[in-house]
């Protein structure tokens, strides 16, 4: 089945519970996303479903609502307690985010419908109370789901209505399909299924074979990226000893505007690149698959609060310092999450832009990282730093983006960059780059972690009877394993180029205010949209002033 036709249609035509139609509006979702107004009526009519929608289109939903009217039905009929829904995601933090999601959309009918995450890496028995209780609906990474129903902590066979597999392309990849088969034999005979994915790869292709039946498949036909007028795609011309210099400018002159996503290519070059800007004064929050779960989850939801402007993630598809290890690679000791696709379907919200500080390693990879930005109804930015050794990979993003995007347009614009204009920042640039030595990642990496630890273990149960103050916990601070010269900090008037002066004055007067409000930032979603809205309309405009034009593609 492929679709295209948006009817525009309400959420009141569905025939949903009050309660979900007051808790959808309280989202502030004001009409179906396509996929939704497709999914959402083939699903409550029970069918199985594989739902194929770019990234961002709102799937979530598409698959929660109808589970959540399932329940309410079924609990109108017999109110017995029992496990009706099983969700079944790769990462941690696609589990804690699904399950966050379900919250809100339960909001009004609390009672009635009750969701548990247990993809936290904790002790079984820790989880089996939550169990116990027989929640309608369990949220869990493959391994956890399988674990319990070994353990008998949870007994699906009778009561199992709905089983949905979200992110379906990645459960194989991260390793799942094992563990996904042996959980199908603790299911019933009969139940709905539905598989959402990004992509209808062959993985997804198998798993549906295997996991649903008389299948309604949702193709929409539309590209797996937001439309060009909602998502500008850019790229810039860099080679590796000018990225961090590029970098710094941009952010320090404030040519790039609104909440930012930084991608590399490794967990060292994420400490690397924070370490560098920290010495400007630039603070970043990482990502990375080292850190532990509840802390990657504590960040991303403090980013999407509002807390912090810039994270710096890395792809966990990437090799280890790709630019410049030159011996043979020796497999990492540290232990890596396989339950952690630290930024494959993470809804940050409210992002205006995603840099590709290293370019992504194959197209999927950028449809991903740039699905971060335009989420929803939002509008964004993906700007590629490219150098000669990347122009193919580039060129086969282009043709993807040409080819999906169904015009002969350019969809990948270049900017023209005059880093002569920006000399000063290069000269410092390049010092700062140099002091980041390995030994200073290396420490930091550890330091990093170790801290982190120490606040998701050690204090814990403090936070747990201090809530307010775990907000106030921040990941975006100083690692210090680099010496910070505090005049670095400033942007002398002498290297601000001369058509950005105005400019430059204007965004720093800002960021004075801002940073005296910094308190409001805790202030949650509502200030995080605010601020965001006010940028949307176009967060990277500014680099026309720069003395560099769009200019055509090659
Ligand atoms: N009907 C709607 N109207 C406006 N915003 C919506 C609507 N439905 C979902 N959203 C918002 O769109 C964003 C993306 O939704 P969601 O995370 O469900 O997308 P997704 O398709 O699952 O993406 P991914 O494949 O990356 O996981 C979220 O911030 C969500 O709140």
């Amino acid at each position: 089945m492929e679709e295209e036709e948006h009817h525009g249609c309400n959420f009141h035509e569905m025939e949903l519970d009050d309660r979900i139609l007051k808790a959808i509006a309280k989202q502030g979702w004001e009409k179906p996303t396509l996929i939704q107004e497709k999914a959402i009526p083939l699903l409550l009519e029970g069918k199985d479903v594989l739902i194929r929608a770019r990234t961002g289109s709102g799937k979530t939903g598409a698959f929660a609502i109808p589970a959540i009217q399932k329940i309410l039905n079924s609990k109108s009929v017999a109110r017995e307690q029992a496990v009706k829904c099983l969700i079944l995601a790769p990462s941690k933090e696609l589990c804690h985010q699904i399950y966050t999601n379900i919250l809100q959309l339960t909001i009004k009918c609390s009672r009635e419908v009750t969701c548990v995450d247990i993809s936290a890496p904790v002790d079984l028995s820790a989880q089996q109370s939550l169990l116990t209780e027989r929640p309608d609906i369990v949220v869990a990474t493959p391994s956890r789901a399988l674990a319990h129903l070994k353990a008998g902590n949870i007994d699906l066979k009778k009561s199992l209505e709905v089983l949905i597999i979200d992110e379906a392309d990645l459960v194989f990849s991260f390793g799942y399909e094992d563990e996904l088969k042996q959980i199908l034999r603790f299911l019933p005979r009969i139940y709905q299924a539905t598989l959402a994915s990004a992509t209808l790869s062959e993985d997804v292709l198998n798993l549906k074979k295997l996991v649903l039946h008389n299948a309604v498949t949702l193709k929409l036909e539309e590209s797996e990226l937001a439309p060009a007028t909602q998502l500008s795609h850019y790229h810039l011309a860099a080679e590796e000893e000018d990225k961090a210099a590029i970098l710094y400018a941009l952010l320090k002159l404030h040519l790039i505007r609104g909440k930012t996503v930084i991608f590399v290519n490794s967990v060292d070059r994420c400490y690397r690149l924070k370490l560098f800007l920290e010495q400007f004064g630039i603070p970043t929050c990482v990502l990375n698959s080292e850190l532990p779960a509840n802390v990657r989850c504590h960040s991303v939801n403090q980013y999407n609060n509002g807390v912090y402007d810039i994270i710096i993630a890395s792809d966990e598809k990437a090799l280890e310092e790709p630019h410049e290890v030159k011996e043979p690679k020796k497999k990492s000791k540290r232990k890596k999450d396989k339950e952690s696709g630290v930024s494959r379907g993470i809804d940050f919200q409210y992002v205006s832009n995603v840099i590709n500080f290293d370019f992504p390693l194959d197209v999927n990879s950028y449809i991903h990282r740039a699905g971060r930005t335009a989420r929803g109804t939002n509008q964004g930015t993906a700007l590629s730093f490219v150098s000669i050794k990347e122009r193919p990979l580039m060129q086969e993003v282009e043709e993807f983006l040409q080819k999906s995007c169904g015009d002969n347009g350019n969809i990948l614009k270049a900017y023209q960059f005059k880093l002569e204009q920006v000399e000063g920042f290069r000269y410092r640039a390049k010092d700062a780059w140099r002091a980041v030595t390995r030994i200073a990642v290396r420490e930091a990496r550890l330091k990093e972690i170790k801290q982190e630890i120490l606040n998701s273990q050690k204090l814990k149960s403090y936070f747990v009877d201090n809530p307010r103050d775990l907000q106030t916990l921040r990941h975006d601070k100083a690692l210090h394993t680099v010496k910070i010269q505090p005049h670095l900090a400033d942007v002398p008037d002498y290297i601000v180029p001369a058509a950005l002066k105005q400019l430059s004055r204007v965004g720093i007067s800002r960021k004075k205010n801002r940073l005296g409000n910094s308190r409001n930032k805790l202030a949650g979603v509502s200030k995080a949209k605010a601020k965001y809205e006010a940028k949307k309309a176009n967060p990277l405009k500014s680099m026309e002033f720069f003395g560099f034009k769009k200019r055509k593609t090659s």
